[in-house]
C-alpha cells in the first residue's frame, strides 16, 4: 500500500475531530475525500502533511512510518485554495523556487521549469508577472510549483473552489492528465460531489470525523452503505427502514384513475423534476426532457423497484 492510515484520531481541546480513521491509497491513485463543511477534511490533510500532530494512530508512506516526521521530511506537498504564489517573482521564478531546497543548480532548475510550463500548456507565460495571470492560470502555476519537486504524494485542499464553473471543469481534466503523465498519487479534498465523481478513482465519504464509506462514485451512488451516504450523494426518496428509490428510477404514466398527482414541476433543461403526491407520501421523480411532459394537476401512476441500503 502506498499510503496507509491506521486508527487516526485527532482531538482538539477535548473535541474529537477525527475518529479512528483507517484507509489506504494505492500507487498512482486519486483518492477524493468528500464531506460537508466542518467534517474534518482539512484536519485529515493536515495530519498527513504533518502541519497538525495526530492524537493517536499511524501514517505510513511506502511502508515507512511518518506519523511524527516534520513536514519537510515527508516528501508530501499540498496545494491550497489560495494559490500562495510569490507576487515579486515571475512565472518561471515561482516554478523554480522549490527546487532550490533540493540543491538543484540554476540551469537544471530552469530546464525543469520550462518543461513544467510545457506540461501546463503555458509556455508563452514564462516571464509574465503573477498579477497579470487569470485565476485559472495562477492555480495552474501553483499546481506546477507543487508538481515540479516530484513529491511522492500530492495533497489538494479544495484547489479549484475559487474558479468559475467552466474553468473548474477544465482544471479537473487537466489535473487528471497531469496525474497520469507524472504518475503522482493524490488525495483531493472537496465538498462538491460532482467534482468528486469527475476526478476520483475512489471517494472517501466523511461525516462528523468518521468514514462513512470508501468506494468508487458508481458504488457509492448505487450501493450506499447508510442514510448519510444515500442522501449526501445525489437525491433519494426514502421509504420505510433501509428502502429507497432514486428519482430517475421511477416511471410515470398518465392515468385518470392514478393514485398520484403532480403537485410541482421544475424545468431543468435536459431533465424535468416532478413532485408527485401519493396517499401516504410524496416522491421526487426525474424524467428526461423528451417532448411529452406532465403538467401540475395530472393524475399519474408510478412504477419502480425498491432499492435497499446495507444499514441505517
Ligand atoms: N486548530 C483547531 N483548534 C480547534 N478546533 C479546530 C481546529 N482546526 C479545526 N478545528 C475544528 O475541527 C472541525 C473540523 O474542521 P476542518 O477544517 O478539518 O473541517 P473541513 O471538513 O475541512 O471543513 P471546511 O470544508 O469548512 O473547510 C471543525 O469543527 C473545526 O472547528
Amino acid at each position: 500500500m502506498f499510503l496507509e492510515v491506521k486508527d487516526l484520531t485527532k482531538v482538539y481541546q477535548q473535541k474529537n475531530v477525527l475518529h479512528q480513521l483507517s484507509f489506504g491509497v494505492e500507487t498512482g491513485e486519486m483518492l477524493v475525500v468528500l464531506g460537508p463543511s466542518g467534517c474534518g477534511k482539512s484536519t485529515l490533510l493536515s495530519c498527513l502533511n504533518g502541519f497538525t500532530q495526530v492524537t493517536s494512530g499511524t501514517v505510513r508512506l511506502l511502508g515507512q512510518e511518518i506519523t511524527k516526521a516534520m513536514p519537510e521530511d515527508r516528501d508530501i506537498t499540498t496545494v491550497f485554495q489560495s494559490y500562495s504564489l510569490f507576487p515579486h517573482m515571475n512565472v518561471l521564478q515561482n516554478l523554480m523556487y522549490g527546487l532550490k531546497f533540493q540543491k538543484i543548480g540554476k540551469k537544471a532548475a530552469k530546464a525543469k521549469a520550462i518543461k513544467m510550463l510545457q506540461l501546463l500548456q503555458m509556455t508563452e507565460y514564462q516571464t509574465a508577472r503573477i498579477q497579470d495571470l487569470s485565476g485559472g492560470q495562477q492555480q495552474r502555476i501553483a499546481l506546477g510549483r507543487s508538481l515540479i519537486v516530484a513529491p511522492k504524494l500530492l495533497l489538494l485542499d479544495e484547489p479549484f473552489s475559487n474558479l468559475d464553473e467552466k474553468l473548474r471543469l477544465s482544471m479537473r481534466l487537466e489535473l487528471r492528465r497531469l496525474q497520469k503523465e507524472l504518475g503522482i498519487t493524490m488525495v483531493f479534498v472537496t465538498h462538491d460531489q460532482q467534482e468528486a465523481f469527475a476526478i476520483a478513482d475512489r471517494i472517501l465519504v466523511m461525516d462528523a470525523g468518521k468514514i462513512q464509506q470508501i468506494a468508487t462514485g458508481a458504488e457509492l451512488y448505487n450501493q450506499p452503505k447508510n442514510k448519510f451516504v444515500l442522501t449526501f450523494i445525489g437525491e433519494a426518496n426514502q421509504l420505510a427502514n433501509t428502502a429507497y428509490v432514486r428519482p430517475e428510477c421511477i416511471d410515470l404514466r398518465l392515468d385518470t384513475n392514478g393514485q398520484g398527482q403532480i403537485i410541482q414541476k421544475i424545468f431543468q433543461g435536459a431533465t424535468i423534476n416532478y413532485q408527485v403526491k401519493l396517499p401516504t407520501q410524496t416522491f421526487w421523480i426525474t424524467r428526461l426532457n423528451r417532448g411529452a411532459a406532465f403538467e401540475v394537476g395530472d393524475l399519474v401512476t408510478l412504477t419502480y423497484q425498491v432499492q435497499q441500503m446495507e444499514g441505517k
